[in-house]
């Protein structure tokens, strides 16, 4: 079983730019790496040519939401790892908001066997801190660990008490395991659905402050310097949530960070109205957050892009904006969204973009894959950066389509998406 993929671009960090480089795919593993502009005999193998594309190590998202089991409605197992391999990802981990609450070793079992039978990208799951997710009971962290469990979080909700966030990371840290934090204090939010900025202003709404969420993450870094737990923060939108981190780092706390595309890319001012897919949690913040936390991702205080894929059903965003649940898509939409904004407008290079949603979670969550190495497990993307389309919602291989992308014109969308050596979507399929 011997795969080549020939002629494709991948980025040499040495000489900051793109040299060829033709790779070679032996039992799911990358077996050679070869440079020179003329493809090496390939003899009898499988050929891709991939000539005048990108070749990117598989992208890793750290923080997604499958809805399987019991929102199936929503997106499954099967739907939400397509739509995660049409945007280039290769490995997701999904967080335990699902019904029942993904806090049990069986509901871990089945998430691992379905997506062994059904799925098409590495699934990584997390568990839930507390029993049902309702703050009150931790769950048998042991037991969820040997079940295959990555990490502990409650995300969909804050913990709310800092004793059982305290007892948890202890526990945690005793495993050798991290705690992943959605930062949320529910007494400051109650009932909000945008934040406090123009929007909320200028429509006589009530916003919900950004303490809500940096409280949780100042308090969390207490405890994870008192605990030596590895402290992962959520989805970070706000300015004084960044500057806390970057002191958690400097004095040495184990702590580390994510943020998504849409927090990098919009501010509450470019909500358009009452339209629910520009709802989610936590919400759009101001322009001035907004810089803070691509401040905060350049200089390393935040390690990793991760999407927050949170698909929900047409008629549940057709709500409208205060009763529609928080969410949008983001497995398809995340790469061309980042490459035309941040890479085409010569701030970022393709190099540091590809490393935070590759490299990058790979370190932090110690994962085998994220590199483009001899030995490395063949997970591979690769990327048509010329090809520019419209972002279509109803095109989209999810189950869902609640993004507020749709009309965007964007450019660098993937083309074909490898996991283990074997091919799992590509775009003439
Ligand atoms: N991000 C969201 O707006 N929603 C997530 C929950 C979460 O990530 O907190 C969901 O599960 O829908
Ligand atoms: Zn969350
Ligand atoms: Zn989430």
């Amino acid at each position: 079983m011997s795969l080549w993929i020939i002629n494709g671009s991948v980025w040499d960090k040495a000489a900051s730019g793109l040299v060829k480089q033709h790779i070679r795919i032996e039992d799911g593993k990358i077996a050679e790496l070869a440079s020179g502009e003329t493809a090496p005999d390939t003899g009898s193998a499988e050929v891709i040519d991939a000539e005048g594309k990108l070749v990117s190590a598989g992208f890793i998202d750290m923080h997604v939401h499958l809805r399987d089991p019991g929102f199936e409605y929503k997106e499954d197992i099967a739907t939400g790892t397509r739509s995660a391999a049409k945007g280039g990802f290769t490995t997701i981990a999904c967080m335990p908001n699902t019904r029942p609450v993904t806090d049990t070793p069986e509901t871990i079992k089945y998430i691992l066997d379905k997506n062994a039978k059904e799925g098409v990208v590495r699934v990584l799951p997390y568990a839930a801190i507390s029993k049902n997710q309702l703050g009150r009971e931790l769950t048998d962290f042991a037991a969820l660990k040997a079940a295959g469990t990555i990490g502990f979080t409650d995300d969909g909700v804050g913990v709310q008490s800092a004793q059982m966030m305290k007892d948890a990371m202890a526990l945690a840290k005793s495993l050798d395991m991290p705690v992943i934090a959605h930062c949320e204090d529910n007494t400051l939010v109650e009932g909000l659905f945008v934040s406090e900025g123009k929007f909320s202003s200028e429509n006589g709404l009530k916003g919900i402050p950004n303490e809500s969420e940096a409280i949780h993450v100042g308090r969390d870094i207490l405890l994870a310097e008192a605990t030596g737990v590895h402290y992962h923060v959520c989805h970070v939108s706000t300015e004084q949530s960044v500057r806390l981190i970057r002191l958690g780092k400097q004095i040495g706390v184990n702590v580390t960070a994510e943020v998504c595309p849409h927090h990098l890319v919009l501010s509450d001012e470019d909500i358009p109205g009452f339209d629910a897919n520009w709802k989610m949690n936590p919400p759009l913040r101001t322009p001035r957050d907004v810089a803070a936390v691509i401040e905060a991702l350049e200089d390393g205080t935040i390690d990793m892009i991760v999407t927050d894929h949170a698909p929900h059903s047409a008629e549940e965003k057709a709500r409208g904006m205060q009763l529609a649940p928080f969410g949008i898509v983001g497995f398809e939409t995340a790469f061309p969204l980042l490459y035309t904004q941040f890479v085409k407008t010569g701030k970022w290079t393709l190099g540091f973009l590809l490393d935070r949603m590759t490299a990058d979670p790979a370190r932090v969550f110690k994962l085998e894959t994220g590199r483009l190495a001899a030995g490395a497990p063949a997970d591979l993307t690769i990327v048509d950066l010329g090809s520019e389309r419209t972002v279509d919602p109803a095109t989209f291989a999810s189950r869902s389509n609640n993004t507020p992308f749709g009309g965007w014109k964007l450019q660098g969308w993937p083309v074909a998406t490898i996991v283990n050596g074997a091919v799992v979507w590509s775009e003439q399929a």
